[in-house]
């Protein structure tokens, strides 16, 4: 039995908000969980501090799964992205504390290691193709093997994916939703034109990978995959919104360029179909969103039975905890299949220092006990939280679109 003594909510806004959950049990051992969700961080500070906390206090950290259940079947309200990303932090502070206490990096809790290293995709983006293909070969040339490519679109004052100042992507850029203008018919013109090129220019040894960010249709989404099937991308993700599982046949009727989705996936139910059906070949849904390891677990071996690899989310409104815990993971499952890698800015780094490092195409963990990463509080105080919304898109006729 190991009692746990306290449990703070520390945000803070190294470079961009985070809200960080810290567990000490009795004998003074702490974990650490990642809780942020991006645009909506104290809806979930205050769902830690208001009704998770009280009812940590005194339970036996060592009982993760129980725990767990008792978050999500005593809450009667279950899932959704603020509960799960509540639970997930609390998950995550659970199993740094248990691999700490085994003296072990989580990873050989969770199984040991499958593999040398998680391969990683970085993101390249430019205003036009050739400044987006200039980007990944300065990608390639570091020793990644794997790049998104988001090109902006001719028309269009911005698109996701491709940063205004050329150094790092934060799309929540303002205290209010900015509005972006979209057309996805602007969009389906230049993507395909955009792989041509990187192809040509990039060869065939390298993996390529492309976000679509919830935008099409189902039927133009199909298009779009039939369309880059000559460039044998990795993944074309997030092809369509994914509320309706289903939208995902009709794409597979018409290509077979490989579909991942799942960043805004909070529980199995969000993908069970999806998987199932094998209407997808990755499932991006992430260790702070989709509940913890304990929960992502679940949905990996239920993926595992239908061919279907991981892909976890790993943008910078991601701590650097989540990624610690996602690469764990990772390490341990039989069927990981690319762990997304966007670079924190140094704030981030220097309030979460971590033991995982990047050689040749890969992340590693490192050998630390637990999860290899901690927050240090007094640096984050000098970072208050700062409000910042998501864009909101509206199409050219001013009606609300997908973001
Ligand atoms: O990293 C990705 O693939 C994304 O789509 C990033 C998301 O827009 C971002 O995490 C939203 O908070
Ligand atoms: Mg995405």
């Amino acid at each position: 039995m190991l009692n746990i003594k306290s449990a703070r909510v520390i945000t803070s806004s190294p470079g961009r908000n985070f809200v960080t959950l810290k567990i000490e049990t009795e004998d003074g051992t702490y974990g650490v969980g990642d809780a942020t969700l991006n645009g909506r961080e104290l809806a979930v500070a205050s769902y830690l501090e208001d009704h998770i906390v009280p009812c940590l206090l005194g339970r036996d950290a060592h009982q993760i799964e129980d725990i767990w259940q008792y978050l999500y079947k005593g809450a009667y309200w279950r899932r959704g992205p603020v509960t799960m990303s509540a639970i997930a932090a609390v998950d995550m502070a659970l199993w740094d504390i248990k691999a700490k206490v085994a003296g072990l990096p989580l990873y050989q809790l969770l199984g040991g290691a499958c593999r040398k290293g998680n391969l990683v995709y970085a993101h390249a983006n430019g205003e036009s193709i050739a400044e987006t293909i200039a980007e990944a070969k300065k990608y390639i040339a570091q020793g990644y093997r794997a790049v998104r490519l988001q090109c902006g679109v001719p028309g269009l004052g911005s698109t996701y994916g491709v940063s205004k100042d050329k150094t790092r992507y934060e799309p929540a850029d303002a205290d209010l939703p900015s509005e972006n203008i979209w057309s996805t018919e602007k969009y389906l013109r230049v993507v395909p034109e955009l792989f041509a090129a990187a192809r040509e220019e990039l060869g065939w040894d390298i993996h390529l990978l492309h976000d679509a960010h919830h935008r099409m249709s189902p039927i133009e989404a199909a298009r779009l995959a039939k369309d880059l099937e000559p460039y044998r991308l990795f993944w074309l993700e997030d092809a369509v919104p994914a509320e309706n599982q289903a939208n995902f046949r009709l794409i597979r009727q018409h290509s077979t360029t490989p579909l991942a989705v799942g960043e805004v996936f909070n529980s199995i139910w969000d993908c069970k179909q999806l998987i199932e059906e094998q209407l997808i070949d990755y499932i991006r849904a992430t260790v702070v969103h989709a509940g913890g390891i304990t929960h992502l677990r679940r949905i990996a071996n239920l993926a595992a039975l239908y061919n279907v690899r991981t892909g976890c989310h790993g943008a910078t409104d991601l701590s650097p905890v989540t990624m610690a815990a996602a690469l764990h993971f990772g390490l341990s499952i039989p069927n990981f299949g690319i762990q997304e890698y966007m670079h924190h800015t140094d704030e981030t780094n220097a309030v979460f220092p971590h033991s995982y490092t990047f050689s040749d195409g890969y992340l590693h963990p490192g050998e630390k006990s637990g999860l290899g990463v901690d927050i240090d509080e007094e640096a984050a105080k000098d970072f208050p939280y700062q409000r910042a919304f998501l864009p909101v898109n509206r199409l050219e006729d001013g009606g609300m679109h997908d973001w």
